[in-house]
């Protein structure tokens, strides 16, 4: 298994907003030297760039050769553009890493030599504390070595799945690249709801935050599989059942509400496939 100091050569982040810059803090932290880490954005976020000039990462630098490792994470909708631009910065053996939702295996070889390395991945913003997950597919060009230097980049914002099947990775898309959202959703819609029955709103706000992270800890720390948790809290004929009668409604519940998002953005990351 590599570790990042084995990474021959510079990591080159292209676009370092929310989620190139919370990757690259996580490689910093585990120890890439800032010497080793290069990023091209024409406007990082004020904080990325204050992080950038405080630990000594070159921004857009002019020269440096080609990168051992091309990490894409701008937006999809601006990658043609940016990938002209950059290409001419990888060698043919430069590994590309794309964490950009929707962009394809294929769209990415095409913007490259043919025969170039690239693996394509989706994260999640709990990589900002070292607590995401990744899923990532690699094409046939990967070999070992740089399967395993892409590993230990994406391993260094937390977990990591890989794939054999590309199609999986617009799915995944769904359920953990936006899950994060889906989450944060519980969290504001709890407080209204809260707030809406009679709570003062800031101890709604309150309540709903420390709910969702304990509820989140609790099934992290404990390992126990979310519906003995659900049921741990579910008293015969209590409170918790009256409201999971509302919840769990097989039409108009959280299952079917969440197959239906699920669906949409799945269908989404397939239109952003280019
Ligand atoms: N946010 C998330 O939860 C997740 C995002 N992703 C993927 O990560 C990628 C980035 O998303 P996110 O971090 O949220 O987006 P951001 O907009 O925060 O980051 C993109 C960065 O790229 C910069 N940029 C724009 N044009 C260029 C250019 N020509 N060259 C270099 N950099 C440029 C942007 O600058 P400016 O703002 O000035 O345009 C910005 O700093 C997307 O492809 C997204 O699909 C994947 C999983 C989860
Ligand atoms: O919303 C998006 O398109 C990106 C990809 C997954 C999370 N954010």
């Amino acid at each position: 298994m590599a570790t990042l100091s084995d990474i021959p050569g510079r990591v080159m982040l292209v676009g370092a907003g929310k989620m190139g810059g919370a990757m690259l803090e996580g490689w910093l932290d585990l120890g890439l030297e800032p010497a080793k880490a290069a990023v091209i954005d024409p406007g990082p976020p004020p904080e990325v760039a204050s992080m950038l000039a405080a630990r000594g990462v070159a921004l857009n630098p002019l020269n440096g050769g080609p990168p051992a490792v091309m990490v894409l994470a701008v937006k999809p909708q601006v990658a043609p553009d940016v990938l002209a631009r950059v290409a001419p910065l990888a060698s043919p053996d430069t590994l590309i890493v794309s964490v950009m939702a929707g962009r394809t295996l294929g769209f990415l070889e095409a913007a490259f030599a043919p025969g170039q390395p690239v693996v394509r991945s989706i994260p999640n913003t709990p990589a900002a504390i070292g607590r995401g997950v990744t899923v990532a597919v690699a094409n046939a060009a990967v070999s070992e070595g740089q399967a395993s230097i892409a590993d230990a980049l994406l391993r260094a914002t937390g977990g990591v799945e890989w794939v054999e099947d590309e199609a999986l990775i617009d799915v995944a898309t769904a359920v953990s690249g936006s899950g994060p959202a889906y989450v944060f959703l519980l969290a504001e819609a709890l407080a209204a709801a809260g707030a809406q029955a009679g709570l003062p709103p800031d101890m709604a706000d309150r309540l709903a935050r420390a709910t969702v992270s304990g509820a989140g800890e609790l099934m992290r720390r404990s390992g126990i599989d979310p519906a003995q948790l659900r049921r741990n809290v579910t008293s015969p004929n209590g409170t918790t059942a009256a409201a999971l009668a509302v919840l769990m409604d097989e039409e108009r519940g959280f299952g079917p509400l969440l197959a239906d998002a699920v669906v949409a953005a799945a269908r989404r990351s397939r239109e952003l496939a280019g």
